[in-house]
């Protein structure tokens, strides 16, 4: 039998790609009467609410947690209209680059004198949290209790697996491999298929084999707990097709280079967004 796990309330600040892929896990685990705040999507299903602006939220609602992801430029339309609940509940943000530092001073320009700091904790999840097979790496600055961190886990938890760090400066190269990694993953399948139908195969075919193999692939690796590198190993006969393919690929300055420069272009880019936005 399945257990329903009812998460606490939330106030989603942003519901796009990656606030509706982790509102859609939510959901599916059963979260309690939630705000969710978007300029853009068109509903949310009963018992939350759907508002446009957090001037819309009522006084009265009080959060676990106020989540915030909407785009890195984006966000401090919101910090003077947030910052009353921030003295109520912790803030977990999953944006790029801006860094609890800069978040917290943000909110706490909005706050009167003397009100206490807010508490901003930092997270990057991926996409796959809409089916519950997220990846999430947190990192909490000093001043967050245990309870709030316990907090972020459960929900985080709720959509795929979670790490912390220790050193927010990590959070760069984790954007860059799990954040965004699985448009690269999805690249890899558009490219197996485009070179299919290039090569003569029917698209439908392409299209079934590339995505089929990527699915698979990354299912098996999870599910056999192997090595991803024996796993490849195993694929590749000695004097065969696959080692024909990885000859090309493992060269020097084919993949290994290549990922290596797109993944230190990624964390460059998130190290740039934690500095100031022009406004738009
Ligand atoms: N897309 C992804 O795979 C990941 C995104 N992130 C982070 O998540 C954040 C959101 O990214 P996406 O979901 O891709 O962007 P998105 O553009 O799909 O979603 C942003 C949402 O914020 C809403 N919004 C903008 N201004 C608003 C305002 N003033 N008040 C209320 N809502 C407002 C927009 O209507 C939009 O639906 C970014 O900071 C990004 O760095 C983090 C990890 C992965
Ligand atoms: O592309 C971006 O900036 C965001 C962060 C990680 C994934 N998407």
């Amino acid at each position: 039998m399945t257990q329903t796990t009812t998460l606490p309330p939330v106030l989603l600040v942003g519901c796009g790609n990656m606030g509706g892929a982790m509102l859609d896990g939510w959901l599916k685990e059963g979260l309690a009467p939630s705000f969710i705040i978007d300029r853009h999507r068109e509903s949310v299903p009963a018992p939350h609410h759907l508002v446009r602006s957090p001037d819309d939220v009522p006084d009265d609602f009080h959060p676990a947690m106020i989540v915030l992801a909407t785009k890195p430029q984006k966000v401090d339309a919101v910090m003077a209209a947030i910052a009353p609940f921030a003295l109520r509940a912790p803030v977990l943000s999953v944006l790029a680059g801006r860094t609890v530092a800069g978040l917290s001073d943000a909110l706490a320009d909005q706050l009167p004198a003397g009100s206490p700091v807010p508490v901003v904790i930092r997270a990057m999840p991926n996409t796959p949290c809409s089916i519950g097979q997220g990846m999430t790496v947190c990192y909490a600055p000093p001043i967050a209790t245990p309870a709030q961190r316990m907090l972020c886990t459960r929900l985080l938890r709720a959509v795929g697996d979670v790490a912390w760090i220790d050193h927010e400066d990590q959070m760069d190269m984790v954007t860059a491999i799990s954040g965004s990694g699985p448009a690269y993953v999805f690249l890899l399948a558009e490219l197996m298929e485009q070179v299919g139908v290039a090569g003569g195969l029917p698209p439908e075919l392409a299209r079934q084999i590339a995505r089929q193999t990527v699915a698979g692939a990354g299912a098996l690796m999870v599910r056999s707990g192997t090595d991803p590198a024996l796993l490849r190993r195993n694929v590749t006969s000695p004097g065969g097709t696959t080692q024909k393919a990885l000859e090309v690929l493992m060269a020097p300055d084919a993949w290994p280079a290549t990922l290596a420069t797109a993944l230190k272009a990624a964390a460059h880019r998130s190290r740039e967004l934690s500095g100031p936005q022009p406004v738009s």
